[in-house]
């Protein structure tokens, strides 16, 4: 579950956003929207201690992740976070599977589950016996696959997504929306920052960043 309370964010005289509350329990999916420019990309960073907000307090599971330290904050991106992201963070010189390795705990490895959990997530990602192929040759929706397999396989807490399906077809829309939902049904916390309207309407909440205060929440 992930708390924001009066969450406000400034760069110097400009005010980005103001007095932000929200909560997002277990298994929920929120989608972030409004304008462009108007804070979602900034909002999920600050959820995701890549940006720091200018004041109110962020807790996930009852814990202000605003005052972690660098450790905790390293801890807590490692093992509770996984970002869909513009760029998508892939190793582009890498081959998918190597993608995926990257996002293995050590500890799952040594179970040796890990061939069937890449398998598994590549099935459901549309990209069955691709193991192989080199990330840089791969199209953009592709990529974007492979970054949620990547999600797939890590089994975060907390998934933040932004503009997941920007570069997506209608069919490969819904399979990532359909994935993001498996991992809600399996306790995960996910919010997405998105302009897509069919995305907007599979989230159980959406929360409007650019609204005036009292209309935010619908
Ligand atoms: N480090 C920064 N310093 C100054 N301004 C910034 C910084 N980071 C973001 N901004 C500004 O904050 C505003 C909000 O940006 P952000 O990317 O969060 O919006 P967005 O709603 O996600 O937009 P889009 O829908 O176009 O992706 C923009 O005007 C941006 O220029």
């Amino acid at each position: 579950m992930i708390e924001v309370e009066r969450l406000s964010k400034s760069f110097g005289e400009r005010m980005l956003w103001r007095d932000i509350t929200l909560t997002v329990g277990r298994g929920e999916m929120l989608a972030l929207t409004g304008p462009s420019g108007s804070g979602k990309s900034t909002l999920l960073n600050c959820l995701g201690l890549l940006d720091r907000p200018s004041s109110g307090v962020i807790r996930h599971e009852g814990k202000d992740i605003t005052r972690f330290g660098k450790r905790e904050a390293r801890l807590f991106r490692r093992d509770t976070l996984g970002y869909l992201f513009q760029g998508y963070a892939l190793i582009e010189n890498a081959t998918i599977e190597e993608n995926l390795e990257v996002a293995v705990k050590p500890r799952r490895a040594l179970r040796g589950k890990v061939d069937a959990s890449f398998t598994e997530a590549l099935q459901r990602v549309g990209l069955a016996g691709r193991h192989r192929d080199t990330v840089h040759r791969l199209s953009g929706g592709e990529q974007q696959r492979v970054a949620l397999a990547r999600l797939i396989v890590q089994q975060p807490k907390l998934v933040l997504a932004d503009e997941p399906t920007a570069a997506l077809d209608r069919d490969n829309t819904v399979m990532v929306l359909e994935s993001l939902r498996d991992m809600t049904r399996a306790g995960c916390t996910v919010v997405i920052a998105t302009h897509d309207d069919t995305v907007r309407d599979a989230c159980d909440n959406v929360f409007d960043v650019g609204a005036p205060l009292e209309a935010k929440l619908s």
